[in-house]
């Protein structure tokens, strides 16, 4: 356990006992919506090569990086965005972090059939993060069963929703600040949940405790964030909460994050599961395609384009 002003948010060991790794996330998805995991299998230095060679991306110049222009989704859904392009929060400021959105290919694909928008003066970040992206799959598909058991449905349940392999990672860069700022809105991520990398020694996300307020969610060495997204929430009719999050940079120099998103497949309907719907507790969610709620949500969230 981690005490973030006066909440306890759990340090799970994915290594130890089901049952109590079933119960913690329990309790984080009722509560707070977010928790961080440990001994997760994925070895330190994946880890730091992901962040070292995003950061070297982002060194490059503006000319280098807007040639991987993302265009507006959805008729994209991969490659560069710069500062101030989204508005996490619809009704607060544009967000300061520049981004690189990537799906998965694999690493041994030929790169010339790649959706992805690869920078060819950074070699090394194809690699880099690849590596990162097969090993976070590879938790991610653990957490997808374990989090549907914490729901009481069957271990494939959320799997089942998930195999065209929807995920997103995006390779972020807050600047360096000479105040503190709200540098990315507060929001819920839209999909089933996501996997956080962040920079060692940086302070800056922040999530909503009920009754608590702000509370920052510091890295913590050996550690990786999870925190829920609307996709979880809506399968549960709400018992689990997707986190409302945001990031606050300090006075200091550039961070760096990597999150990883697990969303449903753009077809699947979206609706709760039959058992969080009693009449006491009838639906609150109007049943939807995942492609329909992401667009909304892109949408709103979506600054307009800025192409120089
Ligand atoms: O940079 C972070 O720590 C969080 C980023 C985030 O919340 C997001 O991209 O959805
Ligand atoms: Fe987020």
């Amino acid at each position: 356990m981690t005490n973030a002003g006066g909440v306890e948010i759990p340090i799970i060991d994915l290594t130890s006992n089901t049952d109590a790794i079933l119960q913690q996330i329990r309790r984080a998805s009722e509560t707070v919506g977010l928790f961080y995991i440990q001994k997760h299998g994925i070895p330190e230095e994946i880890l730091s090569r992901c962040l070292a060679a995003s950061a070297d991306f982002f060194s490059f110049d503006d000319k280098t990086k807007l040639a991987l222009w993302q265009e507006d989704p959805p008729a994209s859904n991969v490659g560069y965005r710069p500062s101030l392009d989204s508005k996490l929060d619809p009704q607060g400021t544009p967000d300061l972090m520049e981004g690189l959105t990537l799906h998965w290919e694999d690493l041994n694909a030929d790169e010339a059939g790649s959706q992805n928008k690869w920078p060819v003066k950074v070699p090394a970040l194809r690699q880099a993060t690849l590596h990162y992206y097969a090993h976070a799959l590879e938790l991610g598909t653990m957490l997808l069963q374990l989090i549907a058991l914490a729901m009481g449905l069957e271990e494939d349940f959320l799997l089942n929703m998930t195999g065209n392999n929807s995920s997103r990672m995006r390779l972020l860069r807050y600047p360096s600040q000479s105040r503190d700022v709200i540098a990315a809105g507060s929001h819920s991520d839209f999909g089933l949940f996501t996997i956080l990398l962040q920079q060692p020694g940086m302070e800056a996300l922040q999530l909503a405790v009920p009754k608590t307020g702000w509370t920052v969610i510091p890295p913590i060495p050996g550690t990786l964030v999870v925190n829920l997204g609307d996709q979880s929430s809506i399968v549960t009719n709400g018992v689990f909460r997707s986190a409302l999050h945001r990031v606050v940079s300090r006075r200091g120099p550039e961070r760096h994050s990597v999150p990883l998103f697990f969303m449903a497949d753009a077809d699947v309907v979206l609706q709760p599961n039959p058992v969080f719907v009693t009449p006491e507790r009838p639906s609150q969610y109007e049943m939807k395609s995942a492609r329909e709620r992401l667009d909304e949500r892109m949408d709103a969230s979506w600054a307009p384009s800025r192409r120089p």
